[in-house]
């Protein structure tokens, strides 16, 4: 694992753009394509504007497919839905194609659009092990990260899958890839920057034990892939030394 600690945000999200652009160039050089899972919520919203400003013509966004890492079980113009986010700060304007992106449906019953992305991962990746080349993950103040939540029943799901997961404080439904099919990436990065973030920090890098269930981004630790934290100094205040 590597811990990367930044003064602000800004200088975060620069490095971690640069970062993704050369994973992106070595995955084209290699397999003339980028598999790149992208994460919800508010903390990506700036990276997602400098790739697809300043940084817009370092890939060849053709040669992109993108994913998504979890999804809000609500419809996709709804401003929490983290595919809205996305098309308005990254896709509108690259003008990326529609059969680049891979929406999770909220038109269906969660369980059925879980069901359905993992399929649609399946025929992406043609029936063979489904490696993404990138996953980019946020974390929550109390450490959940894509949609697994502490407590509920996908902390203990051990298979590589998309799930459906009903989470009670939030009395919602959520869909996520589970930590199985996560840890099979070649490059896993979590973005988290703020203050609030820095208890969750303290338990998931700089815990001893291990918590799952209370803390589940600890969950998070790839098979043979490449696991980087880029966190700001506030985020990593309550971290000993
Ligand atoms: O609900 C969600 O929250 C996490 C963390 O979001 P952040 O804005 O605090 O970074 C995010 O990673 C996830 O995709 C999203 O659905």
């Amino acid at each position: 694992m590597n811990l990367l600690i930044y003064k602000t945000p800004e200088e975060l999200n620069q490095d971690l753009a640069d970062y993704i652009i050369k994973v992106a160039e070595v995955s084209i050089e290699e397999n003339d394509r980028f598999n790149f899972v992208l994460t919800g919520g508010n903390s990506p919203k700036r990276l997602y504007n400098l790739l697809a400003t300043e940084c817009k013509h370092r890939i060849d966004w053709e040669k992109v497919y993108f994913f998504f890492g979890d999804e809000r079980n609500v419809p996709s113009d709804d401003e929490n839905y983290n595919g809205l986010m996305a098309k308005k700060e990254l896709f509108d304007k690259l003008e990326i194609a529609e059969d680049h992106i891979f929406y999770i449906n909220t038109t269906l019953a969660p369980e059925k659009a879980a069901i359905e992305y993992k399929k649609a991962i399946d025929n992406h990746f043609k029936g063979s092990d489904p490696i993404f080349d990138f996953i980019l993950l946020g974390m929550g103040d109390d450490a959940h990260t894509a949609s697994i939540f502490p407590h509920t029943k996908l902390v203990k799901n051990e298979e590589a899958t998309v799930s459906s997961v009903f989470v009670e404080k939030l009395n919602t439904y959520r869909i996520s890839l589970t930590a199985p099919l996560i840890n099979k990436a070649e490059n896993v990065a979590f973005l988290v920057f703020g203050e609030n973030k820095a208890e969750a920090i303290k338990h998931v890098i700089g815990g001893e034990v291990k918590d799952f269930d209370t803390y589940p981004s600890q969950l998070i630790d790839p098979i043979d892939g490449k696991l980087t934290w880029f966190v700001d100094e506030a985020a990593t205040k309550l971290l000993e030394s």
